[in-house]
């Protein structure tokens, strides 16, 4: 759905973009993240046509320029709304630019509203309203007229926890019936959650891309184990193949109280790769 190719965009002497490669499939949420200015909101200003790029190319369905503008939702970073009018007529607004008209329209606007739980602060002005609630009515503008394209830049920065379980419940339901999402996140275990494919942005490109099963692969995980030893009750031991290591601690006549094996996390993969440690699986 989404395919963008050699993106480069330059500040003066700094880039921003230099080489950025990703591409978005449908169906698919690909968790874009990576150091604070590595180009993530640059990409998505490049995608929305906001910014435009000294090179490289961006389609969506294969098309590009205004005419496939309409298949884009867009949440920015910054919040985007109109303080003075009502969540509802935010909605109204952004429905009525992705071509709904009429019953149509409200039907999927009374949609969104209840997919978001937003219902309850429908008809007060977006100005009196929560960081959190805000960030709910942003990415409800995003997904009002079910575009088949998101580009979520932190949606739930500064979220509460039933506001971002709300933000992903609607995201991972957005996917499954079909969209691309792009989603940029500081906070690394939503992509779990979302069961995204990760993409991590360094420097202005795209140095690693792939399932987190993929890109975990070969990680060490963690071996934890206890003894009623009370000098040694604890051990934790880096791992690669626990099966392994723990058959060699009980040959040395040790007896565990309890074994626990942790496996590779979406922490130890950002570590590892801005370390240069793990294998990099370009896009
Ligand atoms: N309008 C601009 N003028 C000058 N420099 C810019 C502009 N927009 C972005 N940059 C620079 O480009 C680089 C990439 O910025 P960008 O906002 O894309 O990073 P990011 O990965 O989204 O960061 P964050 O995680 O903090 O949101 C940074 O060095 C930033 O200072």
């Amino acid at each position: 759905m989404l395919v963008a190719e050699g993106l480069v965009k330059r500040y003066g002497r700094r880039s921003a973009l230099d080489g950025f490669d990703l591409a978005v499939a449908s169906g698919e949420i690909v968790g874009l993240i990576g150091h604070n200015g590595a180009g993530k909101t640059t990409f998505v200003e490049v995608v929305t046509g906001l910014v435009r790029p000294d090179a490289g190319r961006v389609r969506i369905a294969g098309g590009s320029g205004r005419a496939v503008r309409r298949l884009l939702g867009v949440a920015p970073q910054e919040f985007a709304l109109y303080n003075g009018v009502s969540v509802r007529e935010n909605l109204r607004l952004f429905a009525g630019l992705a071509g709904l008209r009429g019953r149509r329209r409200d039907t999927e606007i009374t949609r969104v509203l209840d997919e978001l739980r937003l219902a309850p602060i429908a008809d007060r002005p977006v100005g009196v309203l929560s960081g959190g609630q805000r960030r709910r009515v942003q990415a409800a503008t995003a997904m009002v007229g079910s575009p088949p394209l998101l580009l979520l830049d932190e949606p739930t920065a500064g979220a509460d926890p039933e506001t971002r379980s709300a933000l992903l419940a609607a995201v991972g339901a957005r996917a499954e019936a079909g969209a691309a999402v792009l989603y940029i996140t500081h906070y690394l275990p939503e992509l779990v959650d979302l069961d995204a494919t990760v993409a991590l942005a360094r420097a202005g490109r795209v140095v690693a891309r792939g399932t987190q099963r993929e890109l975990t692969r070969g990680l060490p995980g963690e071996l934890r184990v206890t003894f009623a030893d009370p000098a040694e009750p604890e051990l934790r031991l880096p791992t690669t193949d626990p099966g392994a290591d723990l058959a060699a601690l009980l040959a040395s006549g040790r007896t565990p109280t309890s074994v626990d094996v942790r496996r590779p996390s979406l922490d130890d993969l950002y570590r590892a790769l801005e370390a240069g440690k793990a294998r990099d699986v370009a896009a």
